[in-house]
């Protein structure tokens, strides 16, 4: 499901449902916060009922016990007060750290989702959308539980708890009191519906506005290289600007119904006034409850006023839940065998919804027995097609055979958009083949745990990219364990790995290896990045490699150099490279030709160049371009 698609209808009790994995150790916490909040509006309550007491007593006909009533009224006032200072302070005490719990876990179960889910999702749901959904909505979440969702439960209860004493005091009064709340109950069931629909809006909105600062900042060079950066503005302008019209719609939605809310009891206390004096002065009413009745309205106006304001928290924080379980509830549709990855039945457990109980298969902990890992590799009438590809049209790669001889290096050739990197991509599962196998060693790629088959496949794309980390983290990025225990060894592998892929440059950075590189890498040239790239690849020390265009940046030289040296330092390794330049082609032990789709000839350099007259055109094309350049 895309960002765009609508979000699955819930209700509020569903949405609270779904946060049932994060909520372990918390419920108790909340429901004692709860208690407290209570004990709190309840003191607040008994205050007026004491000054009931206090005012029938110094206004009793003989004035009788007046003074002692007084010192006893003012002593159970005190004790009132601080009873409800101090549950104030408890509710905080037991809520605020669970909530943050609930937002650290749920913001670590959305982080964990992320990493499972494959690059198709990644290619349909813009980043900002993923980046808003993991701050400002669990943000508003953890407000929601440590404040909002209990003041909007206890508030009611008090709500709840001082009409029934109003009507102990005066029932005409109190009816008059309620019939006032008549408009706005009926005034809130429209304004739920039109306040999450806003409050979805907004949110959306928001996390649109954060895709495009991530897309400006990320593509800051060629903004300002095409001189856009104004067009760029006014385009953010007009977007920050569509999502405060939203925000003040959501705002003046609020306004105008917590306006009802406050100013309808001060309409009815000019009249509850009038009328209560009338009911005093005609004996029908105690001066002593007529006071109690006042005060008591005081100790509502409070939780009257923020009662609408929790319903829009609420609602906001609906929102922010479903925006949440939106991505959680996504399937991962590339998984391990099932019982072979305890990880993958952790981030299901973590994030387990209704319906999910099927695919909860728990870790059996044995892995099925796979083939050694010799580094085959086959592709056996493959088909595929992206799945956000337009309805109707045919297959991106059709009828695929193609077979990799153990530790032989094939270049993979072919026209521009002939689908060489989506090819490539079927092999470490990164998309899914349609139909058809792919074969690793023998085995069918779907039959080993993603963990293991990414362990005898390592990939390096054209575009590379590196993490703001040292060079040395970047390229043990995916090195065995084993290897990384042991200092010595990982500094042998990492020797190895910039050596072959002629990165020796990285030793001559300020802080040699332990270099801190920028945000993907971007302090650094194109061809160094390609190259720390590549050397990360070799450094995972895998069985099979595969390739996409890695030295494209490269000078054609270096290209040759590093390609030489890949196959003797990789003489067991498989290699499918996608390369461009003769030269390099020339040195692979295979080539395979690709057009439209589909592998079309396979053999070696020279033979290909004598029988295969697309071949030699590809060739020719990229001897004219590389005589250009
Ligand atoms: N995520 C995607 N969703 C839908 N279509 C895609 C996606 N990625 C690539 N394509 C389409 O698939 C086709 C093949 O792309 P691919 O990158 O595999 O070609 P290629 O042979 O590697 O091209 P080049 O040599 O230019 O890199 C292109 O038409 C491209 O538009």
């Amino acid at each position: 499901m895309s960002p765009s698609a609508a979000s699955t209808p819930r209700t509020l009790r569903e949405s609270v449902q779904g946060l049932r994995p994060y909520l372990d150790g918390v419920l108790w916490r909340w429901v004692c916060g709860l208690l407290a909040a209570l004990l709190s509006g309840l003191a607040a309550l008994a205050i007026p009922q004491v000054i009931q007491v206090l005012v029938n007593n110094v206004f009793s006909a003989d004035g009788s016990g007046g003074r002692s009533s007084v010192v006893w009224a003012g002593v159970v006032l005190l004790v009132l007060g601080l009873a409800e200072a101090l549950f104030v302070w408890l509710r905080r005490v037991f809520i605020l750290p669970p909530a943050s719990d609930v937002e650290n876990r749920a913001r670590i179960g959305l982080y964990r989702r992320l990493q499972r889910l494959p690059v198709a999702f990644h290619d349909a749901w813009p980043s900002g959308q993923l980046l808003s959904r993991a701050q400002a909505d669990l943000g508003l979440v953890r407000r929601w539980i440590a404040f909002g969702s209990v003041m909007f439960v206890v508030d009611s209860l008090v709500i709840v708890v001082g009409v029934a004493l109003l009507f102990t005091l005066s029932w005409q009064l109190a009816l008059l009191y309620l019939v006032a709340a008549v408009p706005i109950i009926i005034r809130s069931f429209s304004f739920r519906n039109d306040f999450r629909t806003v409050s979805r809006l907004s949110q959306d909105q928001a996390g649109d506005l954060a895709t495009t600062v991530e897309e400006s900042v990320h593509g800051i060079r060629i903004l300002k290289a095409f001189g856009r950066g104004t067009t760029a503005l006014e385009g953010f302008r007009t977007q920050a600007s569509t999502l405060q019209d939203t925000e003040v719609r959501k705002a003046g939605l609020l306004a105008s119904f917590v306006a009802m809310v406050v100013a309808l009891p001060e309409v009815v206390l000019g009249v509850g006034l009038a009328w209560g004096v009338y009911l005093v002065a005609t004996g029908q009413m105690m001066v002593g409850a007529l006071a109690a009745f006042f005060a008591t309205t005081a100790v509502l106006a409070r939780p009257v006023e923020s009662v609408g304001q929790l319903l829009g928290m609420t609602l906001s924080a609906k929102t922010a839940i479903d925006r949440h379980l939106d991505v959680i509830s996504v399937r991962p549709a590339i998984t391990s065998p099932a019982g072979t990855d305890p990880e993958e039945a952790a981030s299901l457990g973590a994030t387990r919804l209704d319906g999910d109980a099927d695919e909860m298969a728990p870790p059996s902990g044995a892995l099925p027995v796979l083939p050694p890992s010799a580094g085959g590799l086959a592709f056996r009438d493959v088909e595929f097609r992206y799945p956000d590809a337009a309805e109707g049209t045919a297959p991106l790669l059709r009828g695929v055979d193609l077979e990799l001889i153990p530790g032989e290096t094939m270049a993979l050739v072919g026209t521009t958009g002939s689908g060489k990197s989506t090819l490539l991509q079927l092999v470490p599962r990164l998309y899914e083949a349609t139909s058809g196998r792919v074969e690793v060693d023998g085995a069918d790629v779907r039959d080993f745990p993603l963990e293991e088959l990414r362990r005898r496949v390592a990939v390096a794309f054209e575009e590379p990219t590196l993490f703001s980390d040292t060079v040395r983290n970047n390229v043990l990025l995916g090195a065995p364990a084993d290897v990384l225990a042991d200092e010595e060894k990982a500094q042998q592998l990492l020797d190895m790995a910039l050596d072959t892929a002629q990165a020796g440059f990285a030793r001559a950075l300020p802080d040699g290896l332990d270099t801190e590189i920028g945000e993907e890498g971007l302090s650094l040239s194109g061809g160094q990045r390609q190259r720390l790239a590549l050397a990360r690849a070799i450094a995972a020390q895998p069985k099979v490699l595969v390739l996409d265009d890695p030295l494209s940046a490269l000078d054609v030289r270096t290209e040759e150099a590093v390609t030489q040296r890949l196959r003797e330092v990789l003489a067991d390794t498989t290699t499918l490279v996608v390369a461009h330049r003769p030269s390099t082609v020339a040195l692979a032990d295979r080539v395979a030709v690709m057009a439209d789709g589909r592998i079309v000839d396979v053999g070696t350099h020279l033979e290909l160049l004598a029988r295969s007259a697309a071949y030699r055109d590809i060739i020719s094309n990229a001897e004219a371009e590389e005589a250009r350049a």
